[in-house]
């Protein structure tokens, strides 16, 4: 049997760090995704001397655990794993997983790898046991710079392990491709697994990541609650990757560990983000009711974004290719702000729709537009 699961990425627009805090934040899927296909054979075959395997294409290493080393180490996760209502990882059970980990030598370069193996081996054994079985995980996203690449994998392998173990199913098909959609209760049970995953990748989410990945669209979120928001002009936003690699987990603990040296400044800092995250998504909505103020909506939103990264400076998680970007783009009179951790990472920048806007009007006067690269290469020859 084999069972395939993507989920998307994520940019946030207002809101991170703050949301930990309790803060409204503002994010919104892109279609980037991490797929996991999972490969089980049948019951009965490979028996206890099978293995549970993960292949980690993009950053070609494969893991593999025999049934029975998971068994001796994680005894009662294996047997009773209550999958309408998943209880978290103990500390103990964490402790565990971390050894199972550890008898793989994960090169140094990529040692960040292992909070994610970790995650996998919690999601995989609660959900299925010590069954054995494969997970191959290939993901379009960045690791690491801000665009949700943890909640993602978290989310595609709940959705596949959840489906294998006959608790969710999939209804709907997504319009002209092989992928279909699950219904919200199903939705709803992934979410929960899923968070489970990024606690262990994160130490202290908000949750906010995993939601948006698993519901996708544009939503507010505040405290565990999810708006959906009505967005029928959408923004447009150039990302940028700094390359500057970081780590979320060490970055939200950063923040918390200034918030308990400054409470009171931290939490206006806190309180002003979620006015900025409330505003912006007042307009997100109000832009798709009203076409014609869509210059000064942008405008505002902006503005919000600029002032946003304001306040992530105060809180301690920009950086210098960050601010390096922010320079940039501000030469073009665009507006920039971190999105997701920070600290390196990915940017955004607002796109303003009047480009596309002029386009449109020109095209319905009849005439043709294209978007042209200039001065590349001359005559180029194939010869297969
Ligand atoms: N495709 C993947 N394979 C293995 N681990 C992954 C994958 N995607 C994400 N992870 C885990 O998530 C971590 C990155 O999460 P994080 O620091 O929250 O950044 P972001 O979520 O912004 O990409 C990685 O270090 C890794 O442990
Ligand atoms: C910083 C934060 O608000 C978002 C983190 O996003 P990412 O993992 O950097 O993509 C943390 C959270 O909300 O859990
Ligand atoms: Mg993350």
């Amino acid at each position: 049997m084999e069972i395939r699961a993507r989920a998307p990425g994520k940019i946030i627009l207002a809101g991170e760090h703050a949301v930990v805090h309790g803060s409204s934040a503002v994010a919104a899927a892109i279609d980037l995704y991490t797929q996991s296909s999972l490969h089980l054979p049948p019951p009965g075959d490979g028996g206890a001397g099978g293995e549970v395997e993960v292949d980690l294409t993009d950053s070609g290493l494969a893991f593999s655990w025999p049934c029975s080393r998971l068994l001796e180490a994680l005894g009662e996760t294996c047997r009773k794993a209550e999958l309408q209502a998943p209880r978290p990882c103990s500390p103990e059970e964490l402790a565990s997983i971390a050894r199972l980990v550890e008898l793989h030598e994960i090169p140094e370069a990529k040692i960040w790898l292992s909070a994610g193996l970790s995650a996998f081996l919690y999601l995989y054994t609660s959900i299925l046991g010590c069954r054995p079985g494969k997970v191959v995980v290939s993901s379009g996203l960045p690791m690491g710079a801000g665009l949700g690449s943890s909640a993602a994998f978290s989310v595609s392998l709940s959705g596949a392990l959840l489906t294998a173990a006959g608790v969710v199913c999939a209804e709907g098909a997504v319009d002209g491709t092989e992928w279909r959609l699950l219904g919200k209760d199903h939705l709803e049970l992934v979410n929960t697994w899923a968070f489970q995953g990024e606690k262990i990748i994160h130490g202290k989410p908000s949750g906010i990541d995993n939601a948006v990945s698993t519901f996708g669209s544009m939503i507010k979120f505040k405290k565990g609650e999810l708006t959906n928001l009505k967005s029928g002009n959408p923004v447009k936003m150039l990302i940028t990757d700094t390359r500057v690699g970081r780590n979320t987990k060490a970055l939200v603990a950063g923040v918390s560990e200034r918030a308990s040296r400054h409470p009171d400044a931290m939490a206006s800092v806190f309180h002003a983000v979620n006015t900025i995250s409330e505003e912006l998504s007042s307009i997100v909505e109000l832009a798709a009711t009203d076409e014609i103020a869509m210059t000064s909506k942008e405008e505002k939103l902006a503005e919000l974004m600029e002032m946003n990264q304001g306040l992530l400076q105060c809180m301690g998680v920009s950086h210098s290719s960050i601010e390096t970007v922010l320079r940039s783009t501000l030469k073009y009179n665009l507006v920039s702000k971190l999105t997701g951790g920070g600290g390196g990472g990915c940017v955004l920048t607002l796109i303003p729709t009047l480009l596309e806007k002029v386009t449109t009007e020109l095209e319905s006067h009849g005439f043709r537009c294209f978007k042209v690269e200039v001065g590349g290469q001359g005559l180029q020859i194939h010869q297969g």
